[in-house]
């Protein structure tokens, strides 16, 4: 019996089974380019076979500590083949193996956490015996699960964005068709595995591999699918809400994160977190660190230390415990970036350190001299790129940070308590991380952005109240 990383070839998980197709998609390792796997390649009936076998095991209810136990079992099997999982995303991804050692470290969290959660799924009392005529009345509500979930994936967090889907759906009682992204679908193939070894019933997770656009349209076109859960580009975001219908939609999507550094704060550390967060996954990372606004008076400063952090940044094979950042997720990824940044230099933008390219790998940049016109400033650059911008006063920073399409999470350093309640107050994004970037995240806060940056939250208690519908019951007596 083959291990899984001795495989070359992988089906798709239909009813607990593999299923291979006759057409396939490569997989790249993302360092050295080369095809390291074959994937299925769903077709129109092999998604119509996925969905109504999750339907059928809809139909078939785990209790919640049925599904608390198969989480749990499957979070510690996570954690007992952490290397095995961080390997192939070093190999797909082309993250670092310390990076992704800490992806699978939080996928078994998040598992977790979504365990735990499921045994918390609850309505509320309704007094509606309050209301006159109503004394010999009474009622409750009940939560109950939407039923059949397709959730769709980036490529850039495989382990942990999967699992913040299937985690709190599975964890609530629903039935999943997984869509992991078209260029790292391996991790997810692994994770069905370890599920189904956890105990999870044949149909309750599907996983279709392929083309993004072919798989999407029919699972929009299925209406036995009751909710979508999408993280993604705004793009295609956009596109499975307007293909939804009434069904429910919840969106995680992009974001040009922005972070203010203000006159009174510890300049050198603001910088070094700057740049840990600029750069971590290539910038591969929606809450990633893309424009820095930076008081005037301590601009030139900030660029100093931020230069000199950026310089000190390992960047290679992905697969070397030394290495702090290795390639983007293809050569044509690191090419739009190299093209974003040349043309912010025509436009007047200055390269303080990185600018260059190595096929896929494009070395961390920052830019000074940036303007909101700029698209390496206005659209998110996904990419290892951090442009800096001076500003004046704290109203004109606040104004700055809210002059953007995107709203996810934004990040202030100040020791003014009332500029940092301020900015909390004013800026329009799903989360302000005061004294820190706008990168941090942990698995169990409610994370999610406002305008095009997507609409609900995950975390999976706040997942859970997306995948669930609230049904009120009144009793006459
Ligand atoms: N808000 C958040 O939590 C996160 C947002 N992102 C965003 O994801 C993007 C980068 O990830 P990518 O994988 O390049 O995004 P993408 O939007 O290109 O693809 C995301 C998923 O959608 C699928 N897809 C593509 N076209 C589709 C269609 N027409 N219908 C249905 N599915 C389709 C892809 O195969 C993939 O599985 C960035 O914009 C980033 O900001 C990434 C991680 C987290
Ligand atoms: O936004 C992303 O790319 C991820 O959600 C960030 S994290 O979960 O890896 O912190």
């Amino acid at each position: 019996m083959q291990t899984f990383e001795q495989q070359k070839e992988f089906g798709l998980f239909i009813n607990n089974q593999t299923k291979m197709t006759e057409q396939k998609i490569n997989i790249l390792d993302k360092y050295s380019l080369q095809p390291i796997a074959q994937v299925a390649r769903a077709g129109k009936e092999d998604v119509e076979e996925a969905v109504r076998g999750a339907q059928e095991a809809f139909k078939t209810p785990l209790s919640p500590y049925e599904r608390y136990q198969i989480l749990q079992k499957a979070a510690a099997k996570l954690r007992e083949q952490q290397e095995g999982f961080a390997n192939l995303l070093v190999k797909e991804v082309g993250k670092p193996i310390n990076e992704s050692m800490g992806e699978v470290f939080r996928s078994a969290l998040t598992l977790e956490i979504a365990a735990e959660e499921g045994k918390r799924v609850a309505g509320e009392g309704v007094p509606i015996e309050a209301a006159p005529g109503s004394e010999n009345r009474r009622a409750y509500t009940v939560r109950k699960p939407v039923g059949v979930i397709a959730a769709i994936t980036p490529f850039n967090v495989p382990l942990n964005l999967v699992c913040h889907k299937i985690g709190p759906a599975l964890a609530s009682g629903n039935s999943v068709v997984l869509k992991p992204s078209d260029a790292t679908p391996l991790v997810a193939l692994k994770l069905a595995e370890i599920l189904k070894e956890a105990g999870l019933p044949t149909g309750k997770l599907q996983v279709l591999t392929g083309h993004g656009a072919e798989i999407g349209n029919w699972l929009l076109e299925n209406n036995k699918v009751n909710m979508f859960t999408f993280t993604g580009s705004t793009s295609v975001g956009k596109y499975i809400k307007e293909h939804a219908g009434l069904r429910k939609v919840a969106l995680e999507l992009g974001n040009n994160s922005a972070t203010i550094v203000h006159h009174d704060t510890d300049v050198q550390a603001a910088a070094k977190a700057v740049a840990l967060k600029s750069f971590n996954n290539a910038g591969q990372v929606c809450i990633s660190v893309q424009r820095v606004f930076v008081h005037r008076s301590v601009h030139d400063e900030f660029v100093q230390h931020l230069k000199k952090a950026t310089e000190s940044i390992q960047v290679g094979d992905p697969g070397k415990e030394t290495t702090d950042v290795g390639p983007m997720i293809s050569e044509d990824a690191a090419q739009r970036v190299e093209d974003w940044v040349a043309e912010a230099v025509h436009e007047g933008a200055k390269i303080q350190v990185g600018g260059q390219r190595k096929e896929a790998v494009f070395y961390p940049t920052v830019l000074t001299n940036v303007t909101e016109t700029m698209r390496v400033s206005y659209d998110e650059i996904f990419g290892p790129v951090v442009c800096v911008e001076a500003y004046t006063g704290t109203e004109e920073s606040i104004q700055k940070v809210n002059n953007s399409d995107y709203g996810l999470q934004a990040g202030i350093f100040t020791n003014d308590l009332n500029f940092a309640l301020q900015a909390a107050e004013e800026i329009e994004v799903g989360g302000v991380i005061i004294n820190d970037t706008p990168g941090y995240r942990v698995d169990h806060m409610p994370y999610g952005g406002v305008k095009n940056s997507g609409t609900g939250k995950e975390g999976p208690k706040y997942a859970i109240e997306e995948m669930t519908e609230e049904k009120l019951i009144v009793w006459n007596r």
